[in-house]
């Protein structure tokens, strides 16, 4: 019998049940509850634990497989697709598509459901934590503190009011509105920079990314990575945001020039930076480890006990909904 579980075994021999296939084992942390993604109406097919090369692995089961649980550990390329004609859906449990080649996956007619707004609070909570630490010195005064520095040098430097800041939500989706409405609980004057000018919004709308730093404080980065948005905060942006200006990035790590960055930290061109991604994920450039207004967090913002629980249950109804030609819960709609 094949294995209804991501993280037990998979028996390759055949099950009467239609097969969601899993590239890489996710993480041990996916396992919550008693029987987390689970499902009596299909059954994953691990192809991390086939001993054969992937390739053949997937030449193998090429034509059973309809549905892929895609993560964004496990990029979706077109050489893979192209080995599995008869996918049908991805299900990806990330906010973050850019691990999918999604002009391939439409060009196959394969459709996505994505993680709707399930961890939008949660990293909207890790950006706004990020920004307060950065300005109120919170990790840094904690360092101070346990090292027992107090005690010898005194009072601990200044750090900077909340209130009346200009923060720029470069990416106003689900996550950067959620960042919007809470930082104008605490009295912060937004605008943003998005693709288009939102209608349901009266932020003040910056099509250049340039002037929007320019007009800020802080900059948080919520929008996806994407071919325009690669590299897409430069020198010139972090040279506008300026002196004072703090950056937030809880998006991806390529959408900053992370070297342009490290240095405009360094050099103190910016006043500081709350990172929650980074270009080179697990590695964090070690210049960063120095600086007290620098504040780190090893790509975790959408990962919380609750939204582990609600990817749970949105993963196993997409799945069940498509293997039940229902419509999917969360389709992805490319705007
Ligand atoms: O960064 C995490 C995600 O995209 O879910």
């Amino acid at each position: 019998m094949a294995s209804t579980d991501p993280q037990e075994p998979v028996q390759i021999q055949d099950s009467p049940l239609p097969k969601v296939l899993l590239l890489k084992k996710p993480p041990a942390f996916f396992i919550i509850g008693e029987q987390p993604f689970t499902s009596t109406k299909f059954h994953y097919l691990k192809a991390y634990e086939s001993p054969l090369p992937l390739d053949q692995f997937l030449a193998t089961h090429a034509l059973s497989i309809q549905a892929i649980l895609s993560s964004a550990i496990a990029p979706l390329t077109v050489d893979i697709l192209q080995l599995l004609p008869a996918v049908r859906v991805v299900v990806t449990t990330s906010a973050g598509l850019n691990h999918l080649d999604l002009p391939e996956c439409r060009r196959r007619g394969i459709t996505i459901a994505n993680t709707g707004s399930i961890y939008s609070a949660d990293v909207a909570d890790l950006a706004v934590g990020l920004l307060i630490d950065v300005f109120r010195k919170i990790s840094a005064g904690n360092r101070y503190v346990k090292q027992g520095l107090w005690p010898i040098r005194g009072d601990y430097p200044l750090g900077s009011k909340l209130a009346g800041k200009r923060v720029g939500i470069v990416g106003l989706g689900n996550i950067g509105y959620e960042v919007a409405k809470r930082l104008e609980a605490f009295a912060c004057c937004i605008s943003y920079n998005s693709r288009k000018k939102k209608p349901f919004v009266s932020y003040p709308f910056y099509e250049n990314v340039c002037e929007l730093a320019a007009n800020s404080d802080a900059l948080i980065i919520c929008c996806g990575l994407t071919d325009q948005t690669h590299h897409m905060i430069n020198k010139e942006v972090l040279l506008a945001l300026g002196k004072t200006g703090v950056i937030v990035n809880i998006g991806r790590g390529p959408i900053i020039d992370e070297k342009e960055m490290v240095r405009c930290l360094v050099e103190g061109e910016i006043a500081g930076a709350g990172l929650d991604v980074f270009e080179n994920e697990p590695d964090v450039p070690k210049e960063l480890f120095e600086l007290d207004n620098v504040v780190l967090s090893p790509h975790c913002a959408v990962f919380t006990h609750e939204s582990l629980k609600a990817l749970s249950e949105l993963v196993v109804g997409n799945l069940e909904a498509f293997f039940s030609n229902k419509p999917l819960l969360s389709e992805y709609v490319d705007e």
